[in-house]
């Protein structure tokens, strides 16, 4: 099986906001980072994927089996961290083991040691006393501890300090290298990105923008720059968004074949970060 979650036209209504048919795939084996600006539906998507929030229509698959029969085959192969804490505050990480433990086949205790020992995180404290990044931690370490193939991530590495977070995004490559797991997990820090990520998913206003590998990602999207006298009507349909300044304007292109053509080596093409992808997609008209 090819993709491990599939959605296809998914739609959900809320007053104000919807996320509009929305098809996506996510490819097994794969780190896939899901980046788009804050409301722009990364959240509300992935509660759909965790079945926590129903569509008002459309298809949801994981490992190619649906919810409605398969709920419970589905969730015990997936770690799900999210940023929050989904756990009772009261409890302690012994308790909460106690509990979760159980419903997961594939358990495996030693793990989840090994990992609050590598997280240095207490076992016997009570979860309220636990900073963000301390509950992020044991969020993580319980989604590491029942083999799941599927690690669903909602802004993991928000409010982790950056040493952590480097150490997280190494774990996350460890974790990789049998080949079998695939990690799907929205963020705001894009760099982090660059270094882990095969596909990224980009959304916009309800909509899924692309899901490109990073390479096509860098091979199809750049910044360029030139005089003013080289827009007119026709020139910038090669572009996403333009941004004029008295010395100049500075563009994004998703078709850099077309800007050559069109423009020649009167214009400067340089790479496009994903940044600066999602700030110009911000930025109002769209030819694509
Ligand atoms: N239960 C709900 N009822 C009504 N509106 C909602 C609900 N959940 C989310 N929304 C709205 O849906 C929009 C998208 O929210 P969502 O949390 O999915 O965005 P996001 O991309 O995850 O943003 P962020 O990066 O800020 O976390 C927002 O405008 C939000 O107010």
């Amino acid at each position: 099986m090819e993709n491990i979650v599939e959605l296809k036209n998914v739609t959900k209504k809320f007053k104000g906001f919807s996320v509009n048919n929305m098809n996506l795939q996510v490819k097994q084996g794969y780190v896939t980072g899901f980046i788009g600006a804050n409301g722009a539906g990364k959240s509300t998507t992935i509660k759909m994927i965790m079945n926590l929030l129903r569509p008002d229509a459309g298809e949801i698959n994981l490992f190619g089996l649906d919810y409605k029969k398969h709920e419970k085959a589905i969730k015990e192969r997936i770690g799900f961290v999210y940023d929050g804490n989904v756990f009772f505050e009261g409890l302690n990480l012994k308790d909460i083991k106690r509990i979760v433990a159980p419903a997961y086949k594939h358990w495996d205790d030693k793990v989840f040691h090994q990992y609050i020992e590598k997280f240095e995180l207490p076992i016997n404290k009570s979860m309220k006393t636990f900073s963000k990044g301390m509950q992020m931690k044991a969020s993580l370490a319980i989604a590491l501890s029942h083999q799941a193939e599927l690690i669903i991530m909602d802004e993991p590495t928000a409010g982790l300090d950056p040493i952590f977070r480097r150490e997280l995004l190494n774990l996350l490559q460890e974790l990789m290298i049998d080949g079998n797991r695939t990690i799907f997990f929205s963020t705001h820090i894009t760099t982090d990105l660059d270094r882990i990520a095969d596909y990224i998913a980009f959304m916009q206003n309800g909509e899924l923008v692309f899901n490109q590998s990073i390479h096509d990602v860098a091979e199809n999207y750049a910044l360029v720059k030139g005089g003013l006298d080289l827009l007119d009507r026709d020139t910038e349909k090669a572009f996403v968004h333009v941004h004029r300044a008295s010395t100049g304007f500075e563009a994004l292109t998703k078709n850099i074949q077309a800007v050559k053509n069109t423009f020649g080596d009167t214009v400067v093409i340089e790479r496009a970060s994903l940044e600066d992808i999602m700030y110009y997609f911000k930025g109002g008209v769209q030819h694509v």
